[in-house]
């Protein structure tokens, strides 16, 4: 493949970044947890779904934009929070939040970012949100919060599958060394050594990520900002009623991109559950997997609000910087749109349940 190769899809971009950075940092980006069972099942569970197409509707005009907590987006996809852009390109994440932003959608800025929010917020206008784990050093993490409010953020995320790091053995094998974050110098090291010679992030989260963390303590990252508050990493109908009563502003419906709990189901198949559970109370997103426009197509159908990516967008950072963001995010658009016009639907409002059919209603219908 030389150096003209051009991707046509958002996959391309997978293959340009694997040529181009270090075994070990791809490894990092691209990996999943365990035997990567729900990282394949992300993809596949999206391919046993069926749009079902309606015809001689008026597409001459598709509106893919939609609006978030209030924030209008050029169209339902956004940029999901992940660790270390500067590992895919030396502009990290102001490449990432200029993309984002000349794409019109919303990025959410990583915890473990490489540039610091700072950096990110006076780096070019946009919507942005930040996401957090919450430290056993909860002062830390307070902070951090803070300085996110005090630069423009509009939300909080706040990653609830995570009081472990999965194990991701990939990382353990190439004893993957854990970079120092600026976001919190002067506050703790963010220096950590594998007492076992594995993955060093492995270490690092051990003995920095609070595990005792659970649903009451919504209540106190209520008492430390006035954002609204997303709980990311929902994947039961039972978690959703339990974010509901803690008062969350929004769910997202996530296994982290299958780094986390092997074996956890695909996202888009349990996300119905989780939408009918909220019954419309709270804008319900979802992430993992999502590669091509049908796959957005699918799941504002089955009741999502927007859909967030994760590696593309890593990807398109490796392979070509800030411009690979933005050709990533427009690619998905134009795919969207596509979709949406394909399937006879002006509008996002027009993307109903009945456009798509899983496969066991599959199976009844043949019977
Ligand atoms: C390399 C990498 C780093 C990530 N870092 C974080 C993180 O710091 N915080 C977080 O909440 N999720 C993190 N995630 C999970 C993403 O937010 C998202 O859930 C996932 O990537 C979506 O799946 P996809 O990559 O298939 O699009 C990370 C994912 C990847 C691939
Ligand atoms: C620098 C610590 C990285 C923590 C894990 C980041 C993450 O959520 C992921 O890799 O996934």
């Amino acid at each position: 493949m030389g150096s003209e190769f051009e991707p046509v899809n958002v996959n391309g971009f997978q293959e340009l970044a694997k040529q181009l950075l270090p075994k070990m940092y791809y490894d990092y980006f691209a990996g999943g947890a365990e035997d990567e069972h729900t990282l394949k099942d992300n993809l596949k569970a999206f391919s046993r779904i069926m749009i079902r197409p309606r015809v001689l509707v008026d597409v001459s005009r598709i509106d893919s934009s939609t609006t978030i907590l209030g924030f209008k987006i050029s169209s339902p996809v956004m940029v999901a929070p992940s660790a270390l852009h500067q590992l895919a390109h030396l502009d990290g994440e102001v490449a990432t939040a200029r993309a984002a932003a000349a794409c019109d959608t919303i990025m959410v800025l990583s915890y473990n970012s490489m540039r610091t929010i700072e950096e990110v917020a006076s780096s070019c206008s946009g919507i942005r949100f930040f996401q957090i784990y919450v430290y056993k050093r909860r002062d830390i993490t307070a902070q951090l919060v803070q300085r996110a409010e005090n630069n423009g953020f509009k939300a909080i995320v706040l990653t609830a599958d995570t009081p472990r790091l999965g194990r991701r053995e990939a990382d353990i094998r190439n004893k993957m060394v854990q970079p120092e974050l600026k976001n919190f110098e002067g506050l703790i090291s963010t220096k950590a050594d594998s007492e076992t010679g594995g993955s060093n992030l492995q270490a690092f989260v051990d003995g920095t990520f609070d595990a005792s963390l659970s649903w009451k303590d919504i209540q106190w990252l209520k008492s430390i900002t006035k954002l609204p508050i997303l709980i990311k990493g929902v994947l039961t109908h039972e978690d959703a009623i339990l974010a509901l009563d803690a008062g969350a502003d929004g769910i997202i419906v996530s296994n982290h991109g299958a780094r986390q709990l092997d074996y956890a189901p695909a996202t888009i198949s349990v996300l119905e559950e989780v939408v009918n559970a909220v019954r419309g109370k709270i804008p319900v997103l979802l992430d993992g997997g999502v590669r091509r426009g049908t796959d957005v197509f699918k799941a504002i159908a089955l009741g999502a609000q927007a859909v967030l990516i994760g590696r593309p967008v890593i990807f398109g950072l490796a392979a070509k910087g800030e411009f690979g963001v933005k050709r990533v995010l427009r690619m998905l658009k134009d795919e969207f749109e596509l979709s949406m016009a394909l399937a006879g639907c002006p509008n996002l409002r027009d993307i109903t349940r009945r456009h798509v059919r899983m496969e066991q209603e599959k199976r009844q219908s043949m019977l």
